[in-house]
């Protein structure tokens, strides 16, 4: 039984062209000099084998090496450095205590030279084009729904009780117990959002007064935006434990962007020695992501000759020049 909320994609998604004034592009967060800048690598390169038109821009925190941020600049990406946003003092143990670092990720709402922007974490793999995903209506923020089934919920009261939204007939919230039934929660792995500076200060002042919870700034973005949270299809964003958890809510061939979030599913830490690493599904989709980071036609290097280096100095000699006012955006030339 799908999930009471309508996670079809309705409506014209896909216009004929996109507005030549849009800036659009996906967006990543690193930090630390361990081994997640692997995941940014295969991500760039999983973008670029699905043919996206966008550019992928890298947050980065300070203690990101320097040799890291040279191998994201050598596979395209636009590494943009950002500060630290720590949430207040408190006592709550997160699910994972490297959560605390997460808030960082508020800082991708000042990125205001893009009007529109899609949040992917660096454990993420997009497998199929989902540029169509810039065209849905402004004003709204969407995601894909969680799963509260997982071990990492145990301290949580819909664990407590075997409620999930995936499953929302099996267990009646108790409102006369609990009060009532909690909003529609997303997955903050991947989202569409458009970057706004009032919105990013506003962010910044709320999370320094709102007590810090179990999913760390996944649950802060839930509160802040569950008034214009609109979910998507779990084909962009399969939250890995949806496969043992709600197979029947799963599609796995329709499936185009993997969240490599359940506990030992890290492509490339892998040992498959965790709770359910050894399944075949979790098997094929940890080789199809390896067999992306591996591919060298898709590094940076080999896509870009000659032609393409002077066709993108032109661009942004074009695009210096109509950012200082001397040139009218530039049209596409009429197909007439
Ligand atoms: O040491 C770390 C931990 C996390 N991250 C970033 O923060 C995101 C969220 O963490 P993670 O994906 O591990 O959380 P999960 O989705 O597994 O709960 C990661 O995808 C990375 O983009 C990072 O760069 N370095
Ligand atoms: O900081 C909190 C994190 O919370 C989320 O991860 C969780 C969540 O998906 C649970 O539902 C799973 O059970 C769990 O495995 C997974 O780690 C986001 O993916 C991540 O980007 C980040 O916001
Ligand atoms: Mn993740």
């Amino acid at each position: 039984m799908a999930p009471e909320s309508n996670t079809k994609l309705t409506g014209p998604v896909v216009s004929a062209t996109a507005n030549a004034g849009e800036k659009r592009a996906y967006v990543t967060f690193l930090a630390g000099n361990g081994d997640y800048v692997k995941g940014v690598v295969g991500l760039a390169k999983g973008l670029r084998k699905a043919e996206s038109k966008y550019p992928l821009v890298v947050a980065v925190l300070p203690d990101v090496p320097e040799d890291h941020r040279k191998q994201l600049v050598d596979q395209g990406c636009v590494v943009k450095e950002i500060e630290p946003v720590y949430p207040p003092e408190n006592q709550t143990e997160f699910a994972m205590a490297y959560y605390v670092i997460n808030y960082s990720k508020l800082r991708i709402w000042k990125f205001v030279e893009y009007n529109k922007m899609i949040y992917l974490d660096g454990d993420i793999q997009v497998f199929d084009n989902i540029d169509h995903l810039f065209e849905l209506p402004d004003g709204q923020f969407y995601a894909v729904m969680d799963c509260f089934c997982e071990k990492t919920w145990i301290h949580s009261p819909q664990y407590k009780i075997g409620y999930c939204q995936q499953c929302p007939e099996k267990v009646t919230w108790p409102e006369a117990k609990l009060g009532p039934k909690p909003p529609l929660y997303f997955n903050a792995g991947m989202f569409v959002y458009e970057p706004n500076l009032s919105t990013y200060h506003n962010l910044l002042d709320t999370v320094k007064v709102v007590p810090p919870t179990l999913f760390a700034e996944q649950d802060f973005l839930n509160m802040y935006f569950k008034d214009i949270y609109k979910p998507i299809p779990s084909a962009y964003n399969l939250v890995l434990a949806m496969l043992w958890r709600h197979p029947e809510n799963i599609e796995l061939d329709q499936v185009k962007v993997v969240h490599y979030c359940a506990a030992g599913a890290k492509p490339w830490r892998f040992t498959g020695e965790e709770e359910n690493m050894n399944r075949a599904d979790i098997k094929m989709l940890v080789k199809k992501w390896w067999d992306i980071y591996n591919d060298e036609s898709l590094d940076y290097k080999n896509i870009i000759g000659d032609g393409h280096k002077k066709q993108e100095a032109f661009q942004q000699f074009v695009e210096a020049l109509s950012q200082a006012g001397v040139l009218q955006s530039v049209k596409a030339p009429s197909a007439a």
